[in-house]
């Protein structure tokens, strides 16, 4: 029962708690039931409730139970009527019984509800209502559930025949639609599968032992990007700059790890830091628990920009992935606590939704990948910040900054820069910047073109734009910086990958660049860097998408040594 009073409490809490509304969910430590069930509850219902508050108003009931807000009538109704295995209550527990005692006119109500829209079945009944309240059933409706296979731990193949045994395989992410075990195999990312939303992994013995890690489609495109289809043949060290919670880390480690990889050689070395210290702290529990510990060293609380890039232990890095803070304006579900159609109460009874009911609670200890790049914002992210050009200007400044630190490593020839923004003056405009500054010409780098991307991300159709979208508030009166500067060929435009929120792809919305060391550039550069470049530009010319590459391939590794 503390699933409903859990989901009542998340929606009534104040606006001021800060962090989408998912990563509310995920964050909050009075929770008794698993945040995915709370979560998939609450948008569930969310795509009911008008249908579900004309049942109520109609079986007119809610006078006679005083222990019935209309938000937990909205939310029992909801699992009596559609869910499959009903309230999640005993049967004795007096809030179920509150609807079971009218169950007879609530089942006649739904009926009429349905024959009214002319529904021979609840699924046909569903897209009625989503349309209702003008929802497109692929887009918003649908935003499954992405869950990315740690090959540390697993394989695809294991997973498939343990964690997903039974799930029926779909061919595109619309067959999601409802609730039965389905799931669909991404064609972009390698080992990323897609489930129904409404199906909680969180208590999988894979979840658990992070076998399965719930991440964002959109935010396993930079270490893929970084790392390209031959991973597991990448032979220099690498850098993660801001890397809290440890998503893309732990990608990393993931798509450098193959269980058929032999032990001879060593795997390459990860070093991933985060410049908060807390954060960083669950950085390091998230790399533990994806056994990713053994190739990852942790520096907790390191300024990326403090890192000397001429230390000798950074010698062999050649791929650093940086996705620093940034405004968070493409998170889905950023400010966007269901807005429920609740029904009205014949009789004016006293039980308002907003009443919070005591509980004594342990708290729990949330899970690090909960929500995937959500939960754990910085300050900067919080989304009760407004998003206004002075603080984009900001953002764009660091990040720009950190991504040419990052071009300054000696040995570096891959970086990838990524941000959960939608803004031109975070992204295509940063690369602009990037791409224009001395480390990068003196450097020899370039944007990696779309035709050099891993197979999967070539595909991607998202790509560079060069105007906002969505307008910057109040960007109008501050010229000139408000209006980004893309300096990009259409080339270059066409090498950064765009996610977008709320198209049938079912991702946030994200970007991502990739930046390469062209050593033919560097040559014709007089001076400084020339060596760096060249040193760095033999190691990894294999990491090219290669065909041979499988698992007969990889007798030379050594795997992991302890
Ligand atoms: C968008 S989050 C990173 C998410 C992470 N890459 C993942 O996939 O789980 C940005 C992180 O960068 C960190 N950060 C910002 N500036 C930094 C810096 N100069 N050095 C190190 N970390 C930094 C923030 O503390 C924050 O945790």
């Amino acid at each position: 029962m503390s699933l409903y009073y859990d989901a009542v409490s998340i929606l009534t809490a104040p606006s001021s708690a800060g962090g989408s509304f998912k990563s509310r969910i995920y964050n909050a430590r009075n929770l008794k039931a698993t945040p995915a069930q709370v979560f998939a509850l609450i948008i569930e219902t969310s795509k009911w409730d008008i249908l579900l508050k004309e049942v109520i108003e109609k079986a007119d009931f809610l006078h006679l139970e005083p222990k019935l807000t209309p938000l937990l009538a909205l939310l029992l109704v909801h699992d009596h009527l559609i869910a499959k295995k009903g309230i999640a209550a005993p049967s004795a527990h007096p809030l179920r019984q509150a609807i079971e005692r009218h169950k007879t006119r609530l089942k006649a109500e739904f009926v009429k509800a349905r024959v009214r829209r002319r529904c021979a079945s609840i699924e046909e009944l569903k897209a009625v209502v989503l349309r209702e309240k003008g929802v497109d059933t692929v887009s918003e409706a649908l935003y499954p559930r992405w869950v990315r296979i740690n090959n540390v731990r697993t394989t695809l193949d294991d997973q498939l025949q343990s964690t997903f045994a039974g799930y029926q395989k779909v061919t595109s992410l619309s067959a999601l639609a409802g609730d039965e075990r389905k799931i669909y195999l991404d064609e972009h990312i390698p080992d990323l599968v897609a489930i129904p939303p409404g199906i909680d992994l969180t208590s999988t013995p894979a979840y658990k032992n992070g076998e399965i890690i719930l991440q964002d489609k959109a935010s396993c495109v930079p270490a893929y990007l970084l790392l390209g289809d031959a991973a597991t043949k990448w032979d220099g060290d690498l850098i993660d700059g801001c890397a809290a919670p440890g998503n893309k880390t732990t990608h990393l480690a993931s798509l450098l790890h193959s269980k058929s990889r032999v032990s001879k050689a060593k795997l390459p070395a990860v070093y991933s830091m985060d410049a908060s210290a807390t954060r960083a702290k669950t950085l390091q529990k998230m790399v533990t628990l994806a056994g990713a510990d053994k190739i990852v060293t942790v520096l907790q609380g390191q300024d990326f920009l403090a890192l000397d890039p001429s230390e000798s232990r950074f010698k062999n890095v050649a791929g650093l992935l940086l996705d620093p803070s940034c405004s968070g304006s493409g998170i889905v579900g950023r400010e966007d606590v269901p807005k429920l159609a609740l029904p009205g109460v014949k009789g004016g009874s006293g039980n308002s939704q907003g009443k919070k009911r005591k509980r004594g609670r342990q708290e729990p200890e949330p899970r690090p990948d909960s929500d995937p790049d959500q939960p754990l914002e910085t300050e900067e992210e919080a989304p009760h910040q407004k998003i206004d050009v002075d603080r984009l200007i900001k953002l764009s400044n660091v990040q720009a900054c950190i991504v040419e630190h990052a071009l300054s490593f000696p040995s570096a020839e891959r970086v990838t820069y990524s941000t959960c923004s939608i803004h031109v003056l975070e992204n295509e405009s940063v690369v602009s910047r990037i791409l224009a500054s001395d480390v990068a010409k003196s450097g020899g780098w370039r944007i990696m073109r779309r035709d050099e991307q891993p197979e999967g991300l070539k595909k991607w159709r998202h790509r560079g734009i060069r105007t906002d979208v969505v307008p910057v508030p109040n960007a109008a009166d501050k010229q000139p910086e408000a209006n980004p500067i893309v300096n990009l060929t259409d080339e270059e435009i066409e090498a950064c990958v765009r996610c977008w929120a709320g198209d049938d792809e079912g991702t946030g919305g994200f970007f991502v660049a990739g930046f390469v060391r062209d050593c033919t550039r560097v040559e014709s550069i007089s001076g400084k860097n020339g060596k760096h470049a060249s040193d760095a530009s033999h190691r990894n010319s294999t990491v090219a998408p290669d065909d041979s590459e499988s698992d007969d391939s990889e007798e030379e590794w050594g795997g992991f040594s302890d």
